[in-house]
């Protein structure tokens, strides 16, 4: 018989999800502890993700660690990885959560804003692989998911910054994806639609995005939480293993239009 639905089962693998104090970096963390994982969490700021990590552990009854590291400091990310490596033993799965979006008008953004959108989410991506990769490489087996964006594929006036880092962000999972096959690691992403977190709340009642919702998203709604799981389990389990490279939309249709 061929394995089924044991090829989702992700116990005892050990991941790192970066940015995942709330957000979707959270639900995706419940998703893989769910499926079995062990997972250590990122984000700036200690307390807050001490206590979701905290309570994932105690929900789902596997290992979850909250560490502070800001995905931009290369010696914070070192500290991770060799967290991570102390605590399990090993990096089974990588997942580039963090991310930001300035938004505005090019005219009236600043070089430091669309800088900084470019450095937490691209060039904190690149680190965080390029310090879990040669651990990967040594166990010859690895899963690195990207969280680019529907805004990496299609374009949206006022949104310069985040549509640029997103787009490199499909970009470097092709690359990474090619480089890394033959190590047994594999390099996918997934690309949102538009979910209800911290990033987007503070918009969700503007007419700009209302409209959008109804005239860009196919099924005329925001995604639910939970929507991410299914892709963030597929993409980290045995399920996804001869996919690399490749963008995984979870966009109420938005990009099929
Ligand atoms: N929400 C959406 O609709 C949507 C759509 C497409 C893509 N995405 C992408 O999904 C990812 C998660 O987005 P979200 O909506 O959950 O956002 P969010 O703002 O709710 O969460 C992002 C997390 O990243 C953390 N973070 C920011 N800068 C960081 C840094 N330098 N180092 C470490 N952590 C940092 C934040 O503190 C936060 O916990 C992002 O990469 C985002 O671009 C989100
Ligand atoms: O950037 C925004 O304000 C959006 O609403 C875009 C989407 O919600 C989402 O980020 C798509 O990637």
């Amino acid at each position: 018989m061929l394995p089924g639905i044991k090829l989702f089962d992700l116990t005892s693998r050990a991941a790192i999800i970066t940015g995942g104090s709330k957000g979707l970096g959270s639900a995706m963390a419940e998703g893989l502890a769910s499926a079995g994982a062990d997972v250590l969490l990122t984000s700036r700021h200690q307390a807050e993700v001490e206590a979701t990590a905290a309570q994932i552990a105690k929900d789902y009854g596997v290992k979850v660690i909250g560490v502070q590291a800001d995905v931009t400091d290369a010696e914070q990310v070192a500290a991770m990885t060799d967290r991570a490596i102390s605590e399990f033993g090993k990096i089974d799965i990588l997942i580039n959560n963090a991310g930001i979006n300035i938004r505005g008008p090019i005219d009236e953004l600043t070089l430091e804003q669309f800088q900084e959108v470019q450095n937490v989410n691209v060039t904190g991506p690149w680190l965080c692989a390029k310090s879990v990769v040669p651990h990967m490489k040594q166990a010859k087996y690895g899963r690195i998911i990207n969280l680019a964006s529907t805004l990496g594929l299609v374009g949206m006036s006022n949104r310069t910054p985040y549509t640029a880092s997103k787009g490199a962000m499909v970009q470097m999972t092709r690359a990474l994806g090619l480089e890394l096959c033959e190590y047994g690691i594999t390099c996918n992403a997934i690309c949102p639609g538009p979910f209800l977190t911290p990033m987007n709340e503070p918009f969700a009642e503007t007419e700009e995005i209302k409209k959008f919702i109804v005239g860009a998203v196919a099924m005329n709604r925001w995604a639910k939480m939970e929507e991410i799981q299914g892709a963030a389990i597929f993409l980290a389990s045995d399920a996804s293993s001869y996919m690399t490279g490749s963008m995984v939309t979870v966009d109420g249709g938005w990009t099929a239009r």
